[in-house]
């Protein structure tokens, strides 16, 4: 059985890779073996391959640059999603998507539920909400997890970024004003894994369909998630030359960027543990698991 997974080689669609090789035939077309902004191409990829399981983990994930860049974020995050929902209503599939804490507004410090008011506030949210507007219409049988702050032992992201200036700068400056809750790729694709049965063919999707947010429990900022990186890192014997008191707290309106993003990234979680009946991890156990994965390959 054949299961199709876009953006094969970014962080969630690698982990994906690894879950779901057990359960079928992986599919996993680079970007020289599958041209994602052509609808014609895929559709041509779809056919000849008949996949029974659609996990879209392709994105456009640049959010400044999606500023400048609105027609490509729009292919891959809108009309990439809209085109596989289609296709997964029609052969009668299940296709499971990808979302963002972007899509929300920010504002307040109540956690955000799965039907709370949408509102984003970049190119990179308004495309993905449009990508999941499509796909709860399309009438396919579909799962869009709605995570934040994804990061990975490979990959570029946060963690690493973050692992590179603290071994060469004695001093940073992070915001400390946004608040959500990191999310390890592997997670992602465990707990897709979770909600995918394989008992019988073809696949079904044993939870109700919808949308979930997904991450870990617990919330932080940029500068929590990143103190907390270094506090772990140091521990676990790596050289740093940053140090806890020159790592400093700053305000977004001190950092400026070309996307606006949003303050308030709580998501609460009861929807995904009460449907698959777990209580997820807290953000600092998943820290542990994937920086020692990281720092040992
Ligand atoms: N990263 C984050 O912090 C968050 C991500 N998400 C969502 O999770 C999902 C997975 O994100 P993540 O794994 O981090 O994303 P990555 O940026 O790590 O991976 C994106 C993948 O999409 C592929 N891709 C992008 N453009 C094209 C194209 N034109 N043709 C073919 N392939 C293309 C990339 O290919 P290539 O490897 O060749 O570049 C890459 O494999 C996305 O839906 C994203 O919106 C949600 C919340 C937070
Ligand atoms: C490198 C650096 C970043 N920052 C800030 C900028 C930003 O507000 C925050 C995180 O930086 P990033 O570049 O990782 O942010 P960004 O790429 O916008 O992260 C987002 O990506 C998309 C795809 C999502 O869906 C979101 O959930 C979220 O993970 O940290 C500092 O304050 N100091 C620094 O030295
Ligand atoms: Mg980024």
């Amino acid at each position: 059985m054949n299961i199709l997974i876009t953006g094969g080689n970014g962080q969630v669609g690698f982990e994906l890779q690894r879950q779901f090789a057990p359960l079928g035939t992986i599919l996993a077309p680079t970007r020289h073996e599958l041209d994602l902004t052509s609808a014609e191409a895929i559709d041509a990829y779809l056919q000849q391959h008949q996949p029974s399981l659609l996990l879209n983990a392709a994105a456009y994930t640049a959010v400044d640059n999606a500023e400048s860049e609105p027609e490509q974020a729009k292919r891959l995050n809108a009309e990439l999603p809209a085109q596989l929902a289609e296709y997964a209503a029609k052969q009668d599939i299940p296709l499971v998507h990808y979302s963002t804490d972007y899509v929300y507004p920010g504002n307040g410090e109540t956690p955000w539920q799965e039907d709370s008011p949408t509102g984003p506030l970049s190119v990179y949210g308004q495309t993905k909400l449009e990508g999941d507007e499509s796909v709860v219409k399309s009438g396919a049988s579909y799962l869009i997890f709605r995570t934040s702050w994804v990061y990975a032992a490979r990959g570029n992201n946060f963690m690493k970024t973050m692992l590179r200036l603290g071994r060469e700068r004695d001093a940073l400056n992070i915001v400390n004003d946004q608040i959500g809750a990191p999310t390890p790729a592997r997670l992602i694709a465990q707990i897709t894994a979770l909600s995918c049965t394989i008992h019988h063919s073809p696949f079904t999707i044993h939870i109700p369909p919808g949308i979930y947010h997904l991450a870990p429990n617990g919330e932080t900022s940029w500068h929590g998630f990143a103190s907390e990186i270094f506090n772990q890192a140091r521990k676990a014997g790596q050289p740093l030359a940053i140090t806890p008191e020159k790592t400093a707290g700053i305000l977004t309106s001190e950092y400026p960027t070309p996307a606006q993003r949003p303050l308030n990234s709580r998501m609460a979680l009861g929807k995904l543990e009460n449907a698959l009946g777990i209580t997820l991890p807290t953000w600092q156990s998943q820290l542990a698991l994937t920086l020692i994965e990281h720092l040992e390959s």
